[in-house]
């Protein structure tokens, strides 16, 4: 029995650490702004003026919290001591780049928190959550714990919601989250075919892999997480990245493919073995006839999709057929803005292009479909969270005038080890639990 749903986006705010410090071999925006001074208030303002529109649009829009930056527990956990004070400056002075590590504003990155598979997919009819370990990177693996406590406080009723934690974080089971992982259906209250797709096999030494950029996700990290989801085989398709476009800066199956609905869109270099993809997919999806919309090199080549970021859009339904939210770069580039005016005069099922400027968040890689985690929630769910993130006009009044006060509109590498930015942020994040109604979720609050 089918009951009516909407796909919730729960997009990170900007936390007011945001930074370029280099820390993402592999992702070339990160590699390539290294250094460069950033500018927090305007990242936060971009990224809450993309969820102010979308929600005057009439999508269900959340916000998750930034986590706290930097993170003295894990600087302590690594044998620093002291008072706050003394270990910043001790980090500082000694090992820079693990300050770099612990200072990065990451979290914003939603599509990494999780995954999320929604009720009409699982065994317990539960909504289901894991955080993502993001064990690849060393300043994103401390994530997790703070992510599942936001989850937790938000999406409370356990006779609704699933929490699992993290899988173990070593590199066998590297999980990235929903960055890798596509839900397409007929109806989102309906059964779905959850993609999961994967860079790496972990135990098979023999199976194709990158040569050049780590695989940050596993098959076997899928496996697991489709397991502990409840998740059956007829809604469950695994499906290997292709190596070369890892190798090309796609560091996330999300920077060259995204679904929605009845709809994939994807470049043609996105899976090693796109055949077998599409047809695990056709056979899987039922109530609807999979849309494939394929775009070739010749139209946009690797490279282009990688530095437009064309792929990692948001896909959204309107009442007369599919939204495209791109990041503005797509317009800079001439092959893809090309792409996007002959895409919606094809005639197919999207049928809408717009563009969002998150431009402090796309030079370390993000863009508008990293910054946003999808959670589909039937009408009874969507009652049962923590009404306190979802944005309206006043919540966004209120977190506009919250980022005025608290950010900088600077930041340099040589910025993270001031004690008063510290500080700072923990005022900050403190009022910002009490906005949102999240209670205790930060170390420094426990
Ligand atoms: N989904 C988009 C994630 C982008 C993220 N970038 C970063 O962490 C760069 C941070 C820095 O270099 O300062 C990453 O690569 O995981």
């Amino acid at each position: 029995m089918s009951q009516h749903a909407v796909e919730a986006n729960f997009d990170g705010l900007v936390g007011p650490t945001h930074n370029y410090a280099g820390l993402s071999w592999g992702n070339v925006a990160s590699k390539s702004n290294v250094r460069s001074v950033s500018n927090p208030k305007e990242a936060a303002l971009q990224g809450l003026a993309k969820m102010k529109r979308l929600a005057d649009r009439g999508y269900v829009q959340g916000v998750l919290p930034p986590h706290e930056r930097p993170h003295l527990p894990t600087l302590r956990a690594l044998g620093f001591a002291g008072s706050d004070g003394d270990i910043l400056k001790k980090v500082a002075a000694e090992a820079p780049a693990l300050l770099a590590a612990v200072s990065s504003a990451s979290p914003m990155w939603t599509a990494n928190a999780a995954t999320v598979s929604p009720s009409a997919d699982t065994a317990d009819h539960r909504v289901h959550f894991t955080p993502a370990n993001l064990s690849a990177k060393f300043h994103r693996s401390i994530e997790h714990e703070v992510t599942g406590r936001a989850l937790k406080a938000i999406f409370t009723d356990e006779s609704y919601f699933a929490h699992h934690p993290a899988l173990p974080s070593v590199s066998h089971f590297g999980d990235e989250g929903a960055a890798n992982h596509t839900r397409l259906c007929s109806g989102y209250g309906e059964p779905g075919v959850e993609l999961f797709v994967y860079g790496q096999i972990a135990f098979n030494e023999d199976a194709p892999a990158p040569v050049k950029y780590p695989a940050r996700q596993t098959l076997e990290a899928s496996q697991a997480i489709a397991r502990l989801h409840g998740l059956r085989d007829r809604n469950l398709v695994f499906a290997q990245q292709n190596p070369a476009a890892i190798d090309a800066g796609v560091f996330h199956n999300d920077v060259i493919a995204v679904g929605n609905g009845n709809t994939l869109f994807y470049h043609e270099l996105a899976f090693l073995d796109e055949d077998r993809v599409l047809a695990d997919v056709r056979s899987r999806l039922s109530g609807a006839e999979l849309e494939a919309v394929r775009v070739s090199s010749a139209e946009v080549p690797l490279e282009d999709a990688v530095a437009s970021y064309l792929f990692n859009s948001q896909l959204l339904n309107t009442p007369d057929g599919m939204l495209l939210a791109v990041p503005g770069e797509c317009r800079e580039i001439p092959s893809v803005s090309r792409y996007l005016d002959s895409l919606v005069a094809s005639g197919g099922p999207i049928t809408s292009v717009e563009v969002f400027d998150v431009k402090q968040s796309m030079r370390n890689g993000g863009g508008p479909a990293c910054l946003r985690l999808r959670v589909v929630l039937t009408d009874d769910e969507l009652k049962a969270i923590n009404r306190g993130v979802i944005l309206t006009d006043q919540l966004y009044e209120r977190l506009t005038t919250w980022v005025e006060a608290h950010y900088r509109d600077e930041l340099s590498q040589e910025d993270l080890g001031d004690p008063m930015l510290l500080e700072e942020v923990r005022k900050a994040l403190d009022e910002l639990t009490g906005i949102l109604g999240l209670g205790s979720i930060y170390d420094f609050q426990l």
